[in-house]
């Protein structure tokens, strides 16, 4: 049976020129980086080279990317490090952040009682800039910590506003762009953030592999010790494959961004057009004009029915999911709609589709014919 995968903001397959690097590096470079000889030296140099192309995908200096395991590992650490070693004594987010996020923010209340201030999401899935300029202007070291792209419905943080109210109140910024890295352009000689986390596995990488950007002026220590890889910032041995398989993911997405997102961007309102002409209502989540790879679609049926129909989907050999991959198999109300649709629909079912380069309109038109069945 055909394998239709819609679930593209869960994970991404992996890039064919990505295997391959990564099997030429498995096959051949099996030296350990941290070695003087030769062959160790080799797999430093491939380690170095990946940082410096990363490096280059967002006009920052090599020195400014350090190397971790997953876009988890990077939210932990950048939030941990703040407090810990930057002074950071409040942290204004919101709870439509990642749960990695969220409760690292909430571990660091508990542990080093860092005060938590959420700024307040809009019934259009925004969040209330308004409230985070006023909540800025308290003369408190501060981290803001909010999500470029969310997961689950695409709402988009506008980075460059965001970045601008933190310098002008000194307070760091700290963006979760797991879903954003290799699907739009980060300029950050032009965007002021402090910190931004990725994971390769987002944009067509291996899972295993992410890395950080932390500009030079904020020296963190290590959340890992034991080791003195990544100038000692994060300990044990690199993984020479994983690093140059993300570094080819992330130069082929952005070397075919342009059609990419042009292409998602017609299927995904492709979709919505013959979503909304066979259900006729059906609502989008969202405010419209959001990430151009995802739809949250709230269904207007009960919870098991919508469990019954993602199994259907599945029978067909199609991936969708319910809310957020992590609560996927839980029958709880997403932590991030939760925040922003009305107490009628918020008991509603969601559906989130999420497109990728490599899927077709006959995909959708087949997802529509047993959305129809079901
Ligand atoms: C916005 C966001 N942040 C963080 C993560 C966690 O990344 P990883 O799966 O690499 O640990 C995810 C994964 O779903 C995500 O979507």
């Amino acid at each position: 049976m055909k394998q239709i995968y819609l679930d593209n903001a869960a994970t991404t397959s992996v890039r064919p020129e990505v295997v391959e690097e990564m099997i030429k590096v498995l096959r051949a470079d099996f030296g350990n980086p941290s070695s003087t000889y030769s062959v160790g030296r080799h797999s430093k140099a491939l380690i170095e080279n990946a940082r410096k192309s990363i490096a280059k995908q967002f006009n920052v200096s090599s020195s400014e990317i350090v190397f971790t395991s997953c876009g988890t590992e990077g939210n932990n650490w950048i939030i941990r490090s703040a407090v810990r070693d930057l002074g950071v004594k409040r942290i204004i987010t919101t709870k439509i952040e990642h749960h990695c996020t969220l409760y690292s923010i909430q571990q660091m209340a508990k542990e080093y009682g860092t005060e938590i201030q959420y700024v307040n999401i809009l019934p259009n899935s925004e969040i209330d800039y308004n409230q985070l300029e006023e909540l800025l202007k308290e003369d408190v070291p501060t981290l803001v910590s909010l999500m470029h792209v969310n997961n689950e419905v695409g709402t988009i943080l506008d980075l460059k506003r965001v970045a601008d109210l933190c310098i002008a109140n000194k307070a760091l910024f700290h963006t979760d762009t797991v879903q954003s890295v290799g699907k739009v352009e980060i300029p950050l000689d032009e965007i002021p953030v402090d910190f931004i986390v990725a994971s390769a596995h987002k944009f067509h990488g291996p899972k295993g592999a992410g890395f950080v950007f932390i500009r030079k002026k904020n020296v963190l220590k290590a959340l890992i010790v034991g080791g003195e890889q990544e100038k000692g910032l994060r300990a044990g041995t690199e993984a020479p494959h994983q690093v140059v398989g993300m570094a080819k993911a992330l130069e082929l997405s952005y070397e075919h961004l342009n059609e990419e997102r042009k292409a998602i961007t017609e299927l995904r309102d492709y979709c919505k057009a013959k979503l909304e002409e066979n259900f006729p209502g059906i609502k989008i989540n969202g405010n419209g004009s959001t990430f151009y790879n995802v739809l949250n679609i709230l269904l207007p049926f009960t919870p098991e029915k919508a469990a019954m129909i993602l199994f259907s989907l599945d029978m067909k050999g199609i991936a969708v999911s319910r809310g957020s991959a992590c609560q996927s198999g839980s029958q709880k109300p997403s932590h991030v709609l939760a925040e922003f649709l009305n107490e009628e629909d918020i008991k509603k079912p969601s559906l989130r589709v999420s497109f990728g380069h490599e899927n077709t309109k006959e995909e959708i038109d087949f997802l529509i014919d047993v959305l129809k069945e079901v």
